[in-house]
């Protein structure tokens, strides 16, 4: 590897659009930018927002560095050395707007905005766009896991089986966001502050002569606490009668067994049987882990078996987002600068879904103030003041706009947040604590209906009558 400057982690298209912006001296207008996805993950109800820090971190290290330049030297393209001597000059100087990581969000409304200058907001979309469509997704996914899980423990235990080592640690963290309690990746662990927890693998078990010899010399070299692994040879027959002889030996010591886990086999009836053994031991704390390809739905089914699971460990049907393996997060230009203002633009379609909502905009979470609860996500135009100042709007579906209300005693949650202003970082970024703990409230702000793991109810995500208009307008004006 040659080296961890991410500014060429774009696509060569980017390169190209920002060179011939330069060479017509384009370059320097504004542009905005909507990141949004049209289609949520797994048939889940909601996505949780997440990539926020790492966009960031990005962004602020934007620079292109002597091997940058020189490899783009070499390209085929031939730029002209004056590009890259205005490459080398590089720094993002432009507005982002973003919702916060840990938000409950919806198809078709913009997660992020960019206001920038074309050069600068091309660049960046290809990172923007990796960063948050794995991060949202894999949060997506331990979410799920974590609303069957309930109160149990999860461990994140994904990292040999993720698309390499970024997606590892920032899945990890992914997880955490939402409720997960540990990861096993100590690289986690160290950058982020996520408590790291680990058992021990089949590999220490064979590698002694016997399993009880296994156990008692693991209870031996760690502190207190420790898990066993009890299904290397046989989990009832052997692995939990061994358990129960190293807790007995951890007793003498004054240190406690805290847990065995089980990694194959039906883990229903193995860890019934498991529970009947130990209670009958007097070691009705020791916990039960249960590992093995799992993902919400195995749990769920686990629990309405009647499994006597404690803790989860969950590794590749999260790390890998098995079931849906990418979120299409989609980055659109929605105005670019005329003059002093923006003038929207649209991109059409045959796909009603995939027409874009033109202007620059802002998302309120529009929350009920009897209830408490949200009522819908109103997109309007920035320059909109209405719902700003708490005036009556008409809440109605874009595609069905019979299907509509009028609401009055509401607050509205402004979910973009200045991030970025003029290149300057403004925000100060939450720390993982705070984020599950903002997440945790997001998830209170909506009713039930909306967050069940089976066939959600559709969260409505609303166009102001103005940006409707607009839209509209502009498609009538496209169309030939
Ligand atoms: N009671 C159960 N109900 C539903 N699914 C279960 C139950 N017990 C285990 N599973 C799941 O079924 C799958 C079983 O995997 P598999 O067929 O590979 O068996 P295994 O026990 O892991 O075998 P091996 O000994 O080869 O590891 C896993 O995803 C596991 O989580
Ligand atoms: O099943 P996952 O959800 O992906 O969770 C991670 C898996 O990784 C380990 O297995 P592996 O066979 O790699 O190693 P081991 O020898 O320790 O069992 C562990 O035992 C889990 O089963
Ligand atoms: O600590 C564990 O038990 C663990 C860690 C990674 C993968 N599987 C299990």
């Amino acid at each position: 590897m040659r080296t961890n400057n991410l500014t060429l982690h774009t696509d060569k298209y980017q390169i190209n659009m920002m060179y011939a912006h330069w060479i017509h001296g384009t370059h320097r207008e504004r542009a905005v930018f909507d990141v949004y996805f049209r289609k949520l993950p797994f048939g889940n109800g909601f996505a949780v927002c997440a990539g926020l820090e790492r966009v960031t971190d990005y962004i602020q290290n934007l620079r292109f560095g002597e091997e940058e330049l020189a490899f783009l030297a070499e390209q085929e393209e031939q730029y002209q050395p004056a590009f890259l001597e205005e490459l080398r000059r590089f720094k993002f100087t432009g507005d982002l707007y973003a919702m916060p990581e840990g938000t409950l969000v919806f198809p078709g409304e913009p997660l992020i905005r960019v206001e920038a200058p074309v050069f600068e907001a091309q660049l960046i979309e290809t990172a923007v766009l990796n960063f948050v469509n794995y991060q949202t997704l894999v949060a997506t996914k331990a979410a799920r896991i974590k609303q069957v899980a309930g109160q149990d423990s999860l461990l994140e235990f994904g990292t040999r089986r993720a698309q390499e080592a970024d997606a590892a640690v920032w899945g990890a963290r992914a997880a955490y966001i939402v409720g997960f309690d540990a990861t096993s990746n100590l690289r986690a662990g160290m950058m982020f502050g996520i408590p790291a927890k680990g058992t021990h693998a089949h590999a220490w078990v064979q590698s002694h002569d016997s399993e009880e010899e296994a156990f008692l010399r693991y209870a031996e070299a760690l502190p207190d606490q420790v898990t066993l692994l009890v299904d290397t040879y046989d989990t009832l027959r052997s692995g939990v009668p061994n358990a129960i002889r190293a807790a007995r030996e951890l007793e003498a010591r004054g240190k406690r067994l805290q847990a065995i886990r089980l990694d194959s086999g039906d883990l229903t009836y193995l860890s019934v049987k498991a529970r009947e053994l130990l209670d009958a031991e007097g070691l009705p704390d020791v916990k039960i882990l249960a590992s093995n390809d799992l993902d919400e739905n195995i749990i769920l089914n686990l629990k309405a078996q009647g499994a006597k699971i404690d803790a989860w460990g969950i590794g590749t049907q999260l790390i890998t987002a098995a079931d849906q393996p990418a979120l299409g997060g989609v980055y659109k230009l929605v105005a670019r600068a005329k003059g002093d203002a923006y003038m929207p633009v649209i991109k059409i379609s045959g796909n009603p879904e995939k027409v874009t909502t033109p202007g620059v905009k802002e998302v309120y979470r529009i929350i009920n103030k009897q209830t408490g609860k949200a009522e819908a996500d109103y997109i309007a135009l920035k320059e909109e003041t209405d719902v700003k100042e708490g005036k009556r709007i008409k809440l109605f579906d874009p595609t069905h706009p019979y299907i509509h209300k009028f609401v009055e005693d509401y607050e509205a949650a402004l979910l973009l947040q200045p991030v970025f202003q003029s290149g300057e970082l403004v925000a100060e970024l939450p720390t993982l604590e705070q984020i599950r703990t903002y997440h945790r409230q997001q998830l209170a702000l909506f009713w039930p209906e909306y967050l069940r793991k089976l066939n959600p109810a559709s969260y409505p995500v609303d166009l102001s009558i103005t940006a409707w208009e607009l839209k509209r307008g502009l498609i009538e004006q496209h169309q030939v």
